[in-house]
């Protein structure tokens, strides 16, 4: 099978020919028919944060394919099933974490595309405990950003506990963004877009934020104080700026939703403003796979919309550089 190797942190990624991989107990593999690029992929390749994979690996935690092999012990899904290869590969399922419902949080976790090989090949090895169920009736390449981008987004809005009477101020328009945006307005919130990039603006507004704010030309937490300040910030742009400006964009009361995971891994916290204005700092990692079946039903029923350009395998390196430099709307996604 076809697969695109991180040799190296920051070296061009190899298209290489691998043997296909076997399931173990519990595990299935599976035929991709789509694959999400989500930044993690390029952290990963830039070896950018502090816990970092090892070479050679496989990004990729977006995979959307077919069960075609099945290994000993598995009861929760069959060959020939549509299912999706998230960030969360495997968990213990026994710890405090695990068994109160935030199995994100699990310290023994292993993650598709950084500690075990992912996506970003014709083949992928899952736990059949940790896939999630693609319904029928969602197109496999909608599917594959939902089950990263969709899900930590979902998970994200939940978190914040958006209402309806709520200004959400979403920072960074693009794969998780767009869909941010759109899942804060299901919650009812309205919505306010930040990014670098019309473009990403524009496709904002048709998703339904009601203002954007372009932060290359615009003093984005003057303005967004001018609207009353935010309920919720969402940050999930690839920079601490944004984060600073998210922060400063808040009401008294309201909640900084971290999401993004820059490279710059710190950011210039106000301690006074933090106490005197009652702000809450939430960090908020993926979902668990009820998020994600929540996430795969509200697209099922037509709620959301994946805005995303397929590729080949082929043009990984052009396109890692093409999501780098912002050129990317929302989402790329590998097909087979
Ligand atoms: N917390 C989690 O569980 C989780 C899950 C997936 C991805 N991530 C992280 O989220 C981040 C975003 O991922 P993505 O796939 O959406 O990336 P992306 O490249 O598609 O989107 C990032 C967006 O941020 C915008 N941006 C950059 N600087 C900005 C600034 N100063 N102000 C406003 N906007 C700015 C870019 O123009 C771009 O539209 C990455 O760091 C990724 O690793 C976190
Ligand atoms: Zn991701
Ligand atoms: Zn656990």
């Amino acid at each position: 099978m076809r697969a695109a190797v991180v040799r190296g942190f920051g070296e061009p990624l190899q298209i290489e020919q691998r043997p296909l991989p076997e399931p173990g107990p519990y595990q299935v593999r599976v035929r991709l028919e789509a694959s999400g690029l989500c930044h993690t992929d390029i952290h990963a390749w830039r070896g950018d944060w502090p816990v970092k994979p090892a070479p050679p690996f496989v990004p990729g935690h977006e995979g959307v394919g077919i069960v075609d092999a099945v290994g000993p012990d598995v009861t929760r899904v069959v060959e020939g099933q549509r299912v999706a290869v998230p960030w969360l590969h495997t968990a213990c399922g026994t710890c405090e974490h695990c068994i109160t419902g935030w199995e994100t949080l699990c310290e023994s976790q292993q993650n598709s595309g950084y500690s075990v090989d992912g996506g970003y090949a014709e083949y992928s090895l899952a736990d059949s405990r940790y896939v999630g169920l693609v319904p029928d009736g969602i197109d496999p390449v909608d599917a594959a950003p939902l089950t990263c981008a969709g899900v930590t987004t979902y998970k994200a809005v939940k978190v914040a506990g958006t209402r309806s009477s709520d200004l959400v101020a979403v920072f960074g328009v693009g794969g998780l963004g767009h869909l941010a945006l759109q899942y804060a307005r299901i919650a009812g919130g309205t919505v306010i877009a930040v990014d670098l990039h019309d473009d990403k603006l524009e496709m904002a507004k048709q998703l339904g934020a009601t203002y954007t704010i372009n932060a290359a030309r615009q003093d984005v937490a003057e303005e967004i104080q001018k609207l009353g300040g935010a309920d919720q910030a969402i940050a999930t742009a690839v920079s601490p700026r944004a984060f600073e400006a998210a922060f400063a964009s808040l009401r008294r009361g309201g909640t900084l939703s971290m999401v993004g995971l820059p490279a710059e891994n710190q950011m210039a916290l106000p301690i006074f403003e933090t106490v005197l204005k009652g702000i809450t700092v939430v960090g908020s990692i993926v979902g668990t796979r009820v998020d994600l079946a929540e996430v795969f039903e509200l697209h099922r029923l037509g709620q959301t919309k994946v805005i995303r350009e397929t590729r080949s395998l082929e043009t990984v390196n052009e396109d890692f550089a093409a999501v780098e430099s912002g050129e990317v709307t929302a989402r790329l996604v590998f097909t087979f």
